[in-house]
C-alpha cells in the first residue's frame, strides 16, 4: 500500500510546445521568463533551493533550451522530466483530465472573438429562465479589468458582467451582496444546462466584493462548473478501489467532483500548501492528496505579473522541506502543471509550454525521465503506484524511479 501526493503548479509551464506555433505561442516559457524579469527588476537571481533540487530547473533548460537565472542550480537528487500535451486545449480541465490519463482529443466549444461574442438566442434564454434584465460584457475580457469597467454598472442595474478568453468558457462575475452570491451560483447552473449543446467545457461564477471601481476584488467563492471527463479517470479507478482521493482547493470542481472522495478548501498558497500538509498527517494508505496552487496563475500568469509570480514560486518553494519530512518511505511526490502562462507574454491567455514531472519518494532512484510524450504519463505512474487497472493513454515511469 503507497500514497502520493501531487501539488499542481497551476500555469508553472517551463518552455514552448512543439506545437506552441499553432497556439500563437511560440518562444513562451513561464517559468524561465519570470526568473529572467525577476533578476532585471531585483538585480539579483531568484533562489529555488529546493525546486531546484527536485530538478525543476534542469527539466526547464531541458524543455526550454533557455538558461534559467536561479541564485544556485543544484544537481537534482529526483526523477525530473518534461511533458508535451496531446489534448487540443491549452485550457486547465484538458491538462488535468490528460494528466489523470484522460486527454482530451475532441474539440471544444469556443465563442467567436467579436463584440458582441455570445449567440443572442442563448443570452436571451439565459436571461429568461434567471430573470435577469440583460448581460453586460459579451466580449473577451480579463476578469480584473472587466470588473473595473463594468462593475458599477452592475450593481446599478442588476446585469450580470459575462465574459470568455481563448479558453472554453463562459464565465459570469457579479456583486456577493448587491446580486447575491447563491443567486450568481443559480445563474452559472442555468448557463450550464444551456452551454453543454455548445460542448462549453466550464461555465466559472466569479463573485466580488467592494464599493466601487477601485476597490472591486474577487472572492474565494470562485465556482467552476465543469462538463464530466469524457471517460473514467484515473482519480475514478482509485476511489473505485477503495481508496481515498482527497482534492485541496479546485481539484474537485476541475474534476466535476468524479473520484473525489474527500474535499478541502483553503484560501490562497499558504493556506493550500498548510492543508496539504495537514492532511497529510491523516491521510490513509491508498490515498491521493492532490492539491491545485491556482495563485500562480489567477493572481499572477493571467495578471501579467512576473515579479509577483516569482516571489510565489519562492514561497512554494520555501514550504516544500516541511512537505518532503512527511513523506513516508512508499509516498510519491509528484509536482507539476496543467499548462503555461507565461507573464511575459502579449495579451493575457495560457501559453502552450512542456509541464515539469517532478517525481520524488524517500527511496529512489535518481534518473531524467526524459521528454514524455504525454501528461498522461502522470495518470499512469498513479495506476501503476497504487497497483489499479493501466489507464489507456500514458507510459507510466514507476519502475525507472523505484529502488
Ligand atoms: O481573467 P480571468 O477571469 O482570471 O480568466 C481566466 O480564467 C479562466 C479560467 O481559468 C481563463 O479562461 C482565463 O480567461
Ligand atoms: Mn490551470
Ligand atoms: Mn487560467
Amino acid at each position: 500500500m503507497a500514497r502520493a501526493i501531487i501539488l499542481m503548479a497551476d500555469s508553472l509551464g517551463i518552455g514552448a510546445a512543439p506545437d506552441a506555433e499553432q497556439f500563437g505561442d511560440l518562444g513562451a516559457n513561464t517559468l524561465a521568463h519570470l526568473l529572467q524579469a525577476y533578476s532585471e527588476e531585483k538585480g539579483e537571481a531568484l533562489d529555488l533551493p529546493n525546486l531546484s533540487k527536485l530538478g525543476l530547473i534542469a527539466a526547464c533548460e531541458a524543455a526550454g533550451k533557455e538558461t534559467c537565472i536561479v541564485a544556485q542550480n543544484i544537481e537534482p537528487s529526483a526523477a525530473w522530466g518534461y511533458a508535451k500535451e496531446l489534448s487540443s486545449g491549452k485550457d486547465t480541465p484538458s491538462g488535468h483530465w490528460e494528466m489523470a490519463g484522460v486527454p482530451v482529443l475532441f474539440d471544444w466549444g469556443y465563442f467567436p472573438n467579436t463584440n458582441p461574442c455570445f449567440p443572442q438566442e442563448f443570452i436571451d434564454e439565459l436571461c429568461k429562465r434567471a430573470e435577469i434584465p440583460g448581460i453586460l460584457g459579451n466580449c473577451y475580457a480579463s476578469g480584473t479589468t472587466i470588473l473595473e469597467q463594468l462593475g458599477e454598472e452592475h450593481m446599478q442595474t442588476g446585469k450580470p458582467i459575462c465574459y470568455t478568453s481563448v479558453d472554453s468558457v463562459f464565465q459570469i462575475a457579479a456583486h456577493e451582496q448587491s446580486f447575491g452570491l447563491d443567486k450568481l451560483y443559480q445563474v452559472c447552473e442555468i448557463a450550464r444546462a444551456l452551454l453543454d449543446e455548445m460542448n462549453i467545457g466550464r461555465v466559472i461564477a466569479r463573485p466580488f466584493i467592494g464599493t466601487s471601481s477601485a476597490d472591486f476584488i474577487r472572492t474565494g467563492n470562485r465556482r467552476d462548473y465543469s462538463v464530466l471527463p469524457p471517460s473514467p479517470t484515473v482519480l475514478d479507478k482509485l476511489a473505485n478501489d477503495g481508496g481515498e482521493v482527497i482534492s485541496i482547493g479546485k481539484i474537485a470542481d476541475i474534476y466535476a467532483h468524479q473520484g473525489i472522495t474527500q474535499k478541502h478548501k483553503a484560501p490562497g498558497l499558504l493556506n493550500l500548501l498548510a492543508k496539504t500538509s495537514e492532511v497529510m498527517d491523516s491521510a490513509p494508505e491508498h490515498s491521493l492528496i492532490f492539491t491545485n496552487l491556482v495563485d500562480f496563475d489567477e493572481k499572477f500568469g493571467h495578471r501579467r505579473n512576473a515579479v509577483g509570480y516569482a516571489e510565489a514560486l519562492a514561497q512554494f518553494d520555501a514550504f516544500l522541506p516541511e512537505i518532503i519530512a512527511k513523506l513516508k518511505a512508499d509516498d510519491l511526490l509528484l509536482i507539476t502543471a496543467d499548462h503555461g502562462c507565461d507573464p511575459t507574454a502579449e495579451g493575457t491567455d495560457h501559453t502552450r509550454e512542456y509541464v515539469p514531472v517532478l517525481a520524488y519518494t524517500p527511496v529512489m532512484n535518481n534518473t531524467p525521465l526524459g521528454e514524455r510524450q504525454s501528461f498522461a504519463d502522470i495518470g499512469q505512474t498513479l495506476a501503476q503506484w497504487f497497483d489499479l487497472d493501466a489507464t489507456q493513454y500514458g507510459e507510466g515511469f514507476k519502475a525507472e524511479i523505484k529502488a
